[in-house]
């Protein structure tokens, strides 16, 4: 009796790549042994016996009655040099009895070379299917991190849908998300359907039955039609021979729809088909969460950039307000950099804000920066940022304002008050578009457009060497130039309604009117704070006017700590209404100062109480005594 050696078959059967070639190791192995003249394998797939690998003389002769009968009695069967083997080698589910048939005059022990053969073929098996997997899984983080950076739920899901038709080789799949309040299936893709798109009612068909009982399904070539939802085959003219479905859940199991896979290009979905989707729809559910997660957000976002610039208005209709707004909106698209000039609170801020919104730039930051608030360098490390411990105080790394207006704009407000230094600085950043944080090397791109605003007269600084001609070339591409408010006509009527309707719609009372007195102060004020100052003026009014009208008195002008001292009367009146507006004023802002206390006023003003509200009646002032 002949001793076989299963290391030697092992070793072959390992470099299998399938079930043909694991068929063929196997009887080759067996025409090498010395008597061995003919070896094969053959399948019973009734009716018929099928030869699945031979090797020697040509298999026409194998004796198939003695295949038929070693199965059957699950021994080994002898007829003349004829050996039949029964293999328990075929465990796996579709898989045919298999009889090893031997012709020759060797002799084994041959019960335990068809149990060393079998657990050869199972061991190598296992093996296949590790590798399998692995190799799975490595495609699977492949896709994955493909998915990890769609952030669009329509790419997401014909990403997933290509992905799983060259996973499993097959025709088609579809990633069915799961509308419940609507009990509807709806599937994409869905090539052949309008919008690419498949509804389908929530029980219909195999997906349905995956849906709501959240366990897979499976549909072989040769299972019964009935069970497939038909229609859609109809609507999209498309033969459907076999399914593979399974739910997607989400990570806390909760069911968010089906990834179906349909047609294996080659028999049926297998088990290790069905291992797979599984493992693709978990990752798939994760990736759909958050991509849906960031769709909102970007919704959210949206509303929330659009609810920003609709809050910037410029108000005015002088023809230097038309004229700038309209090359605000000629210049607003291209990225050319812009100069805003304009005394302090004429709206330079509102004109960048008007840019930047009008701008494709829209959605990404709009971050102002006030030059003259800051030391040179504090300055650069707010520009620029700094790296943790580049000087004292720096406890943390922190990105500078360029990096966090990338893809924005950048207001450079109060640009004339930069040091030297701090310009030169600027003037590299904005011509290598990079920067360098403060106490770092590595070198940061921007894309950042600038818009500098300031109330100094600019090309007087140059000719004076405070500011860098250079520079001041490259900001000054555009300039937009904001008139004081003083010049602006009616414009200040348009302006003080627009802040009283806006103050007094956030306290959700009526605007009060102004009378005709009141109009003619206010076009007759300097306005030395512009816009700003109107803008106050108007909030105290709407805090303190308690009736539907505003007069003349009602405007009690804080004095600019610049202007000459004395009381803030408008040259030009009559003398007893220059008094009247003055006492008015004075008796106002003492009691402002005060808090409302009359009485405390009083003793300021060095008036009896009751003489305060006998005097402050005949000015026509409001005057409740309690
Ligand atoms: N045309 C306008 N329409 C509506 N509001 C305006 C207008 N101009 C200015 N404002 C408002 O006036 C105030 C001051 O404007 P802004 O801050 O833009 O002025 P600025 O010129 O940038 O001031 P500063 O020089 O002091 O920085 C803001 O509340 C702004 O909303």
């Amino acid at each position: 009796m002949m001793a076989f050696d299963f290391s030697i078959l092992l070793a072959d059967l390992l470099g299998c790549a399938d079930e043909t070639a694991l068929h063929q190791v196997i009887v080759r192995r067996f025409v090498e042994l010395p008597g061995v003249k003919i070896a094969a394998l053959v399948a019973s797939q009734p009716p018929e016996w099928v030869v699945t690998a031979s090797a020697g003389h040509p298999a026409g002769q194998l004796q198939t009655e003695l295949a038929a009968e070693a199965l059957d009695s699950g021994n080994v069967c002898t007829a003349g040099e004829w050996r039949a083997v029964p293999l328990d080698l075929f465990k796996e589910p579709n898989s045919s009895p298999t009889v090893l048939m031997i012709s020759g005059t060797a002799e084994f022990d041959w019960t335990s070379l068809a149990s060393g053969i079998s657990a050869a073929c199972s061991l190598m098996r296992s093996r296949r299917r590790e590798s399998r997997h692995a190799r799975r899984l490595q495609a699977l983080l492949e896709i994955t991190h493909q998915w990890a950076q769609t952030d669009n739920t329509e790419t997401l899901l014909n990403r997933m849908a290509e992905a799983a038709t060259e996973l499993f080789d097959c025709d088609r799949a579809t990633i069915f998300l799961w509308d419940r309040p609507h009990r509807t299936l709806v599937g994409r893709p869905a090539l052949g359907m309008e919008n690419n798109e498949l509804r389908v009612p929530d029980t219909a068909g195999v997906v349905g039955r995956v849906v709501q009982s959240g366990q897979p399904e499976r549909v072989d070539r040769t299972d019964d039609r009935a069970v497939i939802h038909s229609q859609v085959d109809k609507e999209s003219g498309y033969t459907t021979e076999t399914i593979l479905c399974v739910p997607l859940l989400s990570p806390d199991k909760e069911t968010l729809g089906a990834f179906e896979v349909l047609n294996k290009r080659a028999g049926n979905f297998t088990a290790d088909d069905l291992t797979g989707l599984t493992e693709l729809a978990a990752y798939a559910a994760v990736s759909l969460d958050n991509t849906q997660q960031w769709e909102q957000l970007l919704v959210r976002h949206q509303l929330l950039v659009d609810e920003a610039a609709d809050k910037v208005q410029m108000i005015g209709e002088c023809p230097a307000i038309e004229a700038l707004r309209s090359t605000v909106a000629k210049v607003a698209a291209a990225d050319l950099a812009v100069l805003v000039l304009g005394e302090n609170g004429t709206g330079k801020e509102v004109v960048a804000q008007s840019l930047h919104y009008r701008s494709p730039r829209r959605s990404e930051p709009l971050i102002a920066v006030n030059c003259a608030a800051l030391t040179e360098t504090l300055l650069e490390s707010e520009l620029f940022g700094h790296e943790k411990g580049a000087f004292t105080g720096a406890t943390e790394s922190r990105a500078g304002k360029f990096e966090v207006a990338s893809g924005g704009t950048l207001f450079l407000d109060e640009i004339g008050d930069m040091s030297l230094g701090g310009q030169a600085k600027l003037l590299r950043a904005l011509e290598q578009k990079e920067v360098v944080r403060v106490g770092g090397h590595e070198t940061i791109s921007t894309d950042v457009r600038v818009v500098a605003a300031t109330n100094q007269n600019l090309a007087e600084l140059v000719r004076e060497k405070k500011f860098r001609e250079d520079l001041y070339f490259r900001l000054n591409v555009v300039t937009l130039e904001l008139p004081p408010l003083r010049e602006r006509g009616d414009d200040i009527i348009l302006l003080a309604d627009f802040f009283l309707r806006q103050l007094c719609q956030k306290q959700g009372r009526k605007p009060p009117r102004l009378t005709a007195a009141a109009k003619k102060r206010l076009v007759a004020h300097r306005w030395p704070g512009n816009v700003r100052e109107l803008r106050n003026l108007m909030e105290r009014v709407a805090y303190l006017a308690a009736g539907d009208k505003v007069e003349a008195e009602d405007l009690a002008f804080t004095l600019s700590p610049g202007a000459a001292s004395g009381p803030g009367v408008e040259t030009g009146l009559p003398l007893a209404e220059a008094t009247h507006d003055f006492q008015s004023d004075y008796i106002r802002r003492t009691i402002e100062q005060v808090r409302g206390n009359v009485t405390e006023a009083a003793k300021l003003l060095g008036v009896h109480r009751s003489n305060l509200y006998r005097k402050m009646r005949a000015l026509g002032m409001e005057a409740e005594e309690d």
